[in-house]
């Protein structure tokens, strides 16, 4: 989208969720800088009005900033200048959608293009809004709460489309990404994450994968060979990520959800195309290529999390990257032209359900004591890491250019898994396994570490211990500072090149799930973040609940946060003095 891209360069606007289409979350504002951060004070302060998880962050764009809301999805446009508010728009939304909504009623944002808003409701439905006035334009049906299917993504605008994913993983949905016009609201095209191909708008012939160490098609049929009868119909592969898109190349980058049920042994084959990379082509949603990371999940390692897109060294070449952290623990770089797999290693030293990843097959080497299953009798399996919520959830990582480095927001946490059988009923809960969590055994104590990464040589670079998982996420700028927030609710600041060295640090209102934000205004740089506790790590608090493998088995794993926190979605903005 021309007009996107025009306003990306301009880094005075924070235009869309991640900051560009790279999802890079790189600003090359340098006002507030790694020598004067720690004079950074409170510009201003906004209380959205709503209790729940508060994700994603506001986008500015011209004197003008958009913040939205979790369910119901309030959406307010706010003056720079003033801080009025100078439209609000609140959809009706029936609240049966809540207890459809897995892990929290989140939302992570809007998107913005061409004087259009976008919001994707909880309900599904996604709508454009005026973006001078908040007058509803068009808005579109993605999906049915009634079968468990909702929306928790920001849309992505990519060229002329709105696309948008669907979530509904817990409640056996079939997962697919939507492209819709983004004048009209009229869908171009619906690629499926699972089933025949040509709902996938897969080639089999032309759609590649890694397969003995190269690129090859993906064969006729390749998802429903995977599947057991027509398991596929209800399997999951939802897509409630964070798209990336490479404009030379009209690819769009995402990864799809686990399959249903969490009971692995209910679902027997690969399950493709679930906990899968994808590229596909913007104008035609046909699939480059795909590359399965976790084949037949026995752990719900969804793998949603975003792909950041890069140009970095690879074993000594200049390489065109797609770079992943999934929720399994290893994180991935592929080639994104061609979807070859270059590195995989593990980002978290505590990963123990697989040893490494097969670089010829591309297949994970499951370690037998921490495969889960349920044959005849209940089996609880013990002590895998990392737990169902993974090393990374939803927070994204950032990628700072100027040293090549991903700043990634991490999880620290471990569970015993027990899958039980589980009939499909549409609209109600096809989860299949109890959960517990509990923080790494053996590690500094803490649930989460802030790290930097090299994607290309598949190292932690530095590695900042952190209490509570880091849920939010990361900001790096050219003012050589990374920043991110906590669940307890501080704000932090620390030096890019030396992230154990913690410049600022701010509490703020509730416990931070959101992502850091910055623009200008006036010739100040401001920097901005959304605190309300909530999302699946803080679900217990958001939700009231208490038992602890209630929340999918999160409650007991967070318990602690309730001696730090409490809800309430507020925005602060800071700037120096
Ligand atoms: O399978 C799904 O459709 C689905 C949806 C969502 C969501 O929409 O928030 C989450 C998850 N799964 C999930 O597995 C997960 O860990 C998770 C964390 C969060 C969050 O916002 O903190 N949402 C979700």
């Amino acid at each position: 989208n021309a007009d996107l891209a025009k306003l990306i360069k301009d880094p005075k606007n924070w235009a869309m969720q991640a900051g560009n289409f790279e999802n890079q979350r790189y600003s090359t504002l340098n006002q507030i800088n790694k020598s004067n951060v720690k004079n950074m004070k409170v510009a201003w302060t906004f209380s959205t009005g709503v209790l729940r998880g508060h994700e994603g962050g506001p986008l500015v764009i011209g004197g003008m900033l958009f913040v939205h809301t979790p369910f119901p999805n309030k959406v307010f446009a706010i003056d720079l200048e003033t801080q009025k508010i100078v439209w609000k728009y609140e959809p009706k939304q029936d609240p049966t959608v809540i207890p459809v909504m897995c892990c929290d009623t989140v939302n992570r944002g809007l998107a913005y293009a061409e004087g259009k808003i976008l919001l994707q409701q909880a309900d599904t439905v996604l709508v454009a809004l005026d973006a001078k006035t908040g007058k509803k334009l068009w808005d579109v049906k993605n999906g049915d709460p009634k079968i468990g299917e909702t929306n928790t993504q920001a849309p992505h605008v990519f060229k002329d489309k709105v696309i948008t994913g669907i979530s509904g993983g817990e409640f056996g949905v079939r997962g697919r990404v939507t492209a819709y016009d983004l004048n009209t609201g009229k869908m171009v095209w619906k690629g499926y994450s699972t089933g025949p191909d040509a709902e996938m708008l897969m080639d089999p012939e032309k759609t590649m994968t890694w397969t003995n160490g190269k690129m090859a098609p993906v064969g006729k049929d390749s998802s429903l060979k995977t599947w057991q009868g027509d398991q596929w119909k209800i399997g999951g592969g939802s897509t409630w990520g964070w798209y990336s898109y490479d404009p030379q190349e009209n690819l769009m980058y995402y990864g799809t959800g686990n399959p249903s049920t969490w009971n692995p042994s209910q679902r027997p084959g690969d399950n493709k195309w679930s906990m899968t990379l994808w590229a596909r082509d913007v104008d035609t949603g046909k699939v480059r290529w795909v590359y399965q990371m976790t084949p037949h999940d026995e752990w719900d390692f969804d793998g949603v999390n975003e792909v950041i897109l890069a140009d970095i060294d690879v074993k000594g070449k200049k390489r065109k990257v797609a770079v992943h952290f999934d929720r399994n623990g290893f994180a991935y770089t592929l080639d994104r032209v061609t979807g070859e797999l270059l590195v995989a290693e593990k980002f978290d030293p505590k990963v123990n359900w697989a040893t490494h990843v097969d670089m010829n097959t591309g297949r994970p080497q499951v370690v037998a004591k921490y495969s889960t299953r349920q044959n005849g009798e209940d089996v609880n399996t013990k002590g895998i890491c990392p737990a169902a919520l993974g090393s990374k959830d939803q927070q994204p990582a950032s990628f700072n250019p100027k040293n090549g480095l991903f700043y990634v927001p991490t999880n620290h946490v471990c569970m015993d898994y027990e899958p039980f059988r589980v009939e499909y009923t549409a609209g109600q809960p096809y989860v299949g396994a109890t959960l517990s969590m509990f923080p790494a055994p053996g590690s500094h104590g803490g649930m989460g570490n802030f790290i930097t990464w090299d994607a290309g040589k598949g190292k932690i670079v530095q590695s900042k211990p952190e209490k509570f998982s880091v849920w939010s996420g990361t900001l790096v700028t050219a003012g050589g500072i990374a920043c991110y927030g906590t669940l307890e609710g501080y704000l932090k600041c620390v030096d890019a090149d030396d992230i154990k060295k913690e410049l600022f640090k701010f509490k703020t209102p509730s416990g931070i799930i959101g992502n850091v934000t910055t623009w200008e205004f006036k010739g100040k740089q401001y920097i901005g973040i959304l605190s309300g506790i909530g999302g699946w790590a803080g679900i217990g608090l958001a939700a009231g609940l208490e038992k602890s493998t209630d929340g999918l088995g999160a409650v007991g794993g967070y318990a602690e946060l309730a001696n730090y926190t409490e809800l309430g979605g507020v925005m602060t903005v800071f700037a120096l003095p």
